[in-house]
């Protein structure tokens, strides 16, 4: 017999004994989880299901947006909005927030989302996921007149209270932080559960694996030409050992190999687009991930400052991305402080 917990086991836990995460908190990423399931059923039918290929449509930041895009979407939202513990959800793929109609109940979280990361991987068969954060509305006394916002969502990633993200990969994984470590369940199909297949996730502080999108090399700024010149030198040069690269265009995909196995990930600020800080956004791709990361022992950053510290001024903020193995997000982080220093 298996001893292993469900997920819904583990959230239980979290409320009852723990006391980490009220009921409602609890059932609205059950909530989540089941969406993900849906989401999950949609990618494996593939061709079968007609989900593969563009939809005709941009979403708001400009990108062509896939059939999956919407579909993905579209389930979380039909799935979380009757709930009664949502007060709005903001998505990658909408260009405002989206209120809890007033025919269902309100509730006192925010939930933001990527609903499917890694579009450019979906007609490929290559992994996917959805990336997920919650936080709480601010004023959440039930006798508020004020309406939630989208100034609501403008907290720092340091105040999620929830985090997570689901890979459609070989294996379906949904990867979660309620602030108590990262737990992985992986679904179990035939019995239609998530089923705990790592607990306590810890990434090794050293690597010698690291990721980042090589073509845009001639854009970057000096201290990410530096830290990646260093790496390729290998055992040749001051860093004194080889490393490997992986880079598979998916955050998710990326973020579940160095939550796996260590590593560090980066999209920096590059000079193609000077004035955008980077290509990620920071409530649906960066703040969920660099919790996870943080509460697997490793670290984020911008480059600069922790990422978990900015307070976003916009729902479709960018930001620049340095997270993984700690050492290695400290080396880079210096390297960044250090040129700064010079100018
Ligand atoms: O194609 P590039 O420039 O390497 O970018 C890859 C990055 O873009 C993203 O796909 C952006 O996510 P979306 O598919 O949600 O837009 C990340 O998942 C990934 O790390
Ligand atoms: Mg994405
Ligand atoms: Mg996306």
């Amino acid at each position: 017999m298996s001893h292993r917990i469900s997920l819904t086991r583990y959230l239980v836990e979290q409320q009852r004994e723990h006391g980490r995460i009220p009921p409602e908190l609890r059932l609205l990423l059950e909530i989540v989880a089941r969406a993900c399931k849906r989401i999950a059923i949609s990618v494996n039918k593939g061709a079968l299901g007609e989900v593969l290929g563009s939809a005709e449509s941009e979403n708001v930041q400009g990108e062509v947006q896939k059939k999956l895009d919407i579909i993905a979407n579209e389930v979380l939202i039909d799935a979380n909005e009757w709930g009664g513990h949502l007060a709005a959800m903001a998505s990658e793929e909408m260009e405002n927030i989206h209120v809890v109609p007033n025919r269902y109940p309100q509730g006192e979280y925010l939930l933001m989302f990527d609903p499917l990361d890694g579009s450019s991987n979906i007609d490929v068969n290559v992994s996917i996921g959805t990336i997920f954060s919650v936080l709480k509305k601010p004023n959440d006394d039930p006798k508020a007149i004020e309406p939630v916002s989208e100034q609501d969502f403008m907290q720092a990633g340091s105040q999620q209270v929830a985090a997570g993200y689901c890979v459609y990969g070989p294996q379906t994984t949904l990867v979660l932080t309620v602030g108590d470590g990262v737990a992985m369940f992986t679904l179990d199909r035939e019995q239609g559960s998530w089923v705990m297949t790592a607990d306590q996730v810890s990434i090794p502080e050293d690597t010698k694996e690291f990721a980042i999108n090589m073509s845009n090399m001639r854009h970057w700024d000096q201290p990410v030409k530096r830290y990646v010149d260093e790496c390729l030198a290998g055992k040749d040069g001051v860093r004194g050992k080889d490393f490997n690269m992986r880079w598979i265009a998916s955050m998710v995909a990326d973020v579940h190999r160095i939550l796996t196995r260590g590593g560090v990930f980066m999209y920096p600020w590059d000079k193609r687009e000077p004035n955008k800080p980077g290509k990620l956004r920071l409530m649906y791709e960066a703040n969920p991930m660099s919790w996870l990361i943080e509460q697997a022992g490793g670290a984020a950053t911008n480059g600069r400052q922790r990422i978990l510290d900015i307070k976003p001024t916009e729902l479709h903020q960018r930001v620049s991305v340095v997270l993984g193995s700690k050492n290695e997000v400290e080396r880079i982080t210096a390297y960044h402080l250090e040129a700064d220093a010079a100018q």
